[in-house]
């Protein structure tokens, strides 16, 4: 579907909505410095061609503007004509939308996402074990065991896709990147903000657990 058959309530629809997350991610002081980026995909998905809007490049993502966002295609290239430049992470969220056929994904920094990612980073996979949250994940076996995959930050963002193409496993919606921040994705919106809740949670369970762990040992 090219991206001007897409009905126009249709857009409207996701920018609302994205401004709405962005809004709540910001009221819980979730884009510190201008970091973070968020996307809704919008019309039918197919992996050659598909399209999404996404936050606009470093903008202060507390404040709501008329050009917070925009719209892009599967190559992270503007869908219609405008002067915003398109997050710098887009290549990553492009990615994840070919590999998962996702509705949304958010990315946030937190220092305890940029904590864990250190503290795991030589096992490239932060471990989770029997902890409730998992089933946010709709991964409902007893006593579930995950590994959430922690992926190299490079500044040259399309030196990243590879990794993420490589690590990204199809049960975890979510990927770490070292010392940067987590993307999270979902069918939906509400999926995404599910599971980015729920990996910060257990990002936290993994770090207290892991102290304590090395107290006791020492
Ligand atoms: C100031 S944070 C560095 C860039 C970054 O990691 C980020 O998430 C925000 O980049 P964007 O281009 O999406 O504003
Ligand atoms: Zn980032």
């Amino acid at each position: 579907m090219s991206f001007a058959a897409i009905a126009l309530e249709e857009k409207q629809r996701v920018l609302a909505e994205l401004g709405e997350v962005k809004r709540l991610l910001s009221s819980r002081g979730l884009f510190a410095g201008t970091s973070g980026n968020l996307s809704i995909r919008v019309g039918d998905f197919v992996p050659e061609s598909f399209d999404f809007a996404i936050t606009a490049s470093g903008k202060d993502k507390s404040l709501s503007t008329p050009e917070d966002f925009l719209f892009v295609d599967q190559d992270g290239k503007p869908s219609e004509a405008t002067a915003l430049k398109p997050s710098a992470e887009t290549l990553i969220h492009c990615e994840i939308y070919k590999l998962t056929g996702c509705g949304a994904i958010f990315h946030v920094h937190t220092v305890m996402n940029n904590v864990i990612s250190e503290l795991f980073w030589d096992r490239k996979s932060i471990p989770v074990d029997g902890v409730e949250l998992i089933k946010a994940f709709q991964i409902w076996e007893e006593e579930a065991h995950i590994e959430i995959p922690i992926v190299s930050n490079f500044a040259h963002i399309p030196s990243i896709v590879p990794e993420v193409t490589d690590r990204l496993d199809p049960r975890i919606p979510g990927i770490v990147l070292r010392k940067h921040g987590i993307y999270a994705w979902g069918a939906n919106a509400f999926e995404a903000k599910r599971h980015l809740e729920a990996f910060e949670f257990l990002f936290e369970y993994a770090y207290r657990w892991e102290m304590l762990q090395q107290n006791r040992r020492s």
